[in-house]
C-alpha cells in the first residue's frame, strides 16, 4: 500500500490566494496595507532564507513587509527598543521574531514584549493562555497549518488517538492543544518518553516535531495512520552535492508503505507555516484597524 501524499504546498497556495484577496479589500477599507515585521538577529544562513521567503510571500499577498536584520551581538536593550518601536508603529500589524535567538538574549522576555494584538506567531503569554483556555486568539502558525491539513484529510478528528512527538512552545504544545480542542485523544511524547515506538504505534494521527532526521520508522506506525512531519533537517551534502538534502523527522520512504497519508518534506508543513503567518497577519490587521472580519472568513 502506498500512502496519500498530503500536498501542503498546494493547500498553502490556496490559503495565500484567499489572504491576498482579503488584503486587497483591507487596503481599500483602511487606506493602508496590512503590514508584517520580521526580526532576525544574527546571520544564520537558514534563517536568512526563511526571512527572505516570508518577505516575498507577504508582498505577493498584497501586504507590506518590514525586515529588520540585526547583528548577532545586538544587546537585549536594543532588541527590546526595536520591539517597542514596532509595537507603536501603526503600519505594522504583526511582529515575528525569528527563533532561536543567540544565547546571550532572553528569548521569552523578547517575545513577551510584543503587544498581544500584533502577536502573529501566537507565542506571548496572552496568546498561549487564550489557547489553553479554549478562547479565540492568535494560534502558532505551524500547528494551525498542520491542523488544517489534518481536517482536510480526515474531516472530523473526534475520538482519534493522536501522538505529538515534541513539546516545544512553538510547535508541540500548541499542536496538542489544538488536537484536544478537536476532540482527539492526545498523547505528548518528548525526549524522556519511554517506549516511544510502542506509543506511536497506537496513534491514528502522528505529528512529529522533534528535529531528528528520519527518526520515525516504518515499524513505529499503525497501518493507515495519518502522519504530519513538521521536522526540517538539512543532511550533510553527499558526494557531488553542494547542499545536503532536506528531510523531515519521519523516514518518508518507509512510512509511505504503511501510513494512510503523509506530508512530504519539503512541500508539506513548511509552506503552511508561511501561509498561516499571512493569515494571522490579515486577521490582526482587521482587529487593529477596527474593521470587522466575518467569523470563518479565512
Ligand atoms: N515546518 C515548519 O514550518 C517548522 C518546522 N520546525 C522544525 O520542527 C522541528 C521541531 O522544532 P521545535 O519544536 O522548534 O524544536 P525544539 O528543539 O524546541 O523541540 C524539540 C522537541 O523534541 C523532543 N525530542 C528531542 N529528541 C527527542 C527524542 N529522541 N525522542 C523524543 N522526543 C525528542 C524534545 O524533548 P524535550 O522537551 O524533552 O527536550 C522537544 O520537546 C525542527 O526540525 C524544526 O526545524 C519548526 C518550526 C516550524
Ligand atoms: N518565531 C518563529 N516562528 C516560526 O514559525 C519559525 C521560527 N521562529 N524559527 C524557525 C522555524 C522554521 N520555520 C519554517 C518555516 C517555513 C519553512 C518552509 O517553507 N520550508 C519549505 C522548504 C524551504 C527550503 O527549501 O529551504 C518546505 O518545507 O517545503 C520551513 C521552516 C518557521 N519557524
Amino acid at each position: 500500500m502506498s500512502a496519500t501524499r498530503i500536498d501542503g504546498k498546494a493547500f498553502a497556495a490556496g490559503l495565500r490566494e484567499r489572504v491576498g484577496v482579503l488584503a486587497e479589500e483591507f487596503s481599500a477599507k483602511a487606506g493602508r496595507k496590512a503590514g508584517l515585521a520580521v526580526v532576525l538577529v544574527g546571520d544564520d544562513p537558514a534563517s536568512q532564507v526563511y526571512v527572505g521567503s516570508k518577505g516575498k510571500a507577504t508582498v505577493a499577498a498584497n501586504m507590506a513587509s518590514f525586515e529588520h536584520k540585526l547583528a548577532g551581538d545586538t544587546s537585549q536593550a536594543d532588541l527590546l527598543a526595536l520591539i517597542d518601536r514596532l509595537n507603536g508603529d501603526d503600519s505594522v500589524d504583526g511582529i515575528l521574531v525569528q527563533l532561536p535567538l543567540p544565547d546571550h538574549l532572553d528569548e521569552q522576555a523578547v517575545v513577551d514584549r510584543i503587544v498581544p494584538n500584533k502577536d502573529v506567531d501566537g507565542l506571548t503569554p496572552v496568546s498561549t493562555g487564550r489557547l489553553a483556555l479554549g478562547l479565540n486568539g492568535m494560534v502558532p502558525c505551524t500547528p494551525l497549518g498542520s491542523l488544517m491539513l489534518l481536517k482536510d484529510q480526515l474531516g472530523s478528528l473526534e475520538g482519534l488517538n493522536a501522538v505529538v512527538i515534541g513539546r516545544s512552545i512553538l510547535v508541540g504544545k500548541p499542536m496538542a492543544q489544538l488536537l484536544l480542542d478537536a476532540n482527539a485523544t492526545v498523547t505528548i511524547a518528548h525526549s524522556r518518553t519511554k517506549d516511544l515506538p510502542e506509543i506511536v504505534r497506537r496513534a491514528d494521527i502522528v505529528v512529529a516535531a522533534v528535529g531528528r532526521p528520519e527518526m520515525v520508522k516504518r515499524d513505529w506506525l499503525k497501518e493507515g495512520a495519518t502522519v504530519i512531519d513538521v521536522g526540517i533537517n538539512r543532511l550533510a551534502p553527499a558526494e557531488g552535492e553542494t547542499k545536503g538534502r532536506l528531510v523531515g523527522d519521519v523516514d518518508f520512504g518507509e512510512a509511505s508503505e504503511v501510513a494512510g497519508a503523509i506530508t512530504p518534506v519539503p512541500g508539506g508543513v513548511g509552506p503552511m507555516t508561511i501561509a498561516v503567518l499571512l493569515r494571522n497577519t490579515i486577521v490582526a490587521a482587521h482587529h487593529n484597524a477596527g474593521i470587522d472580519l466575518a467569523e470563518g472568513a479565512i
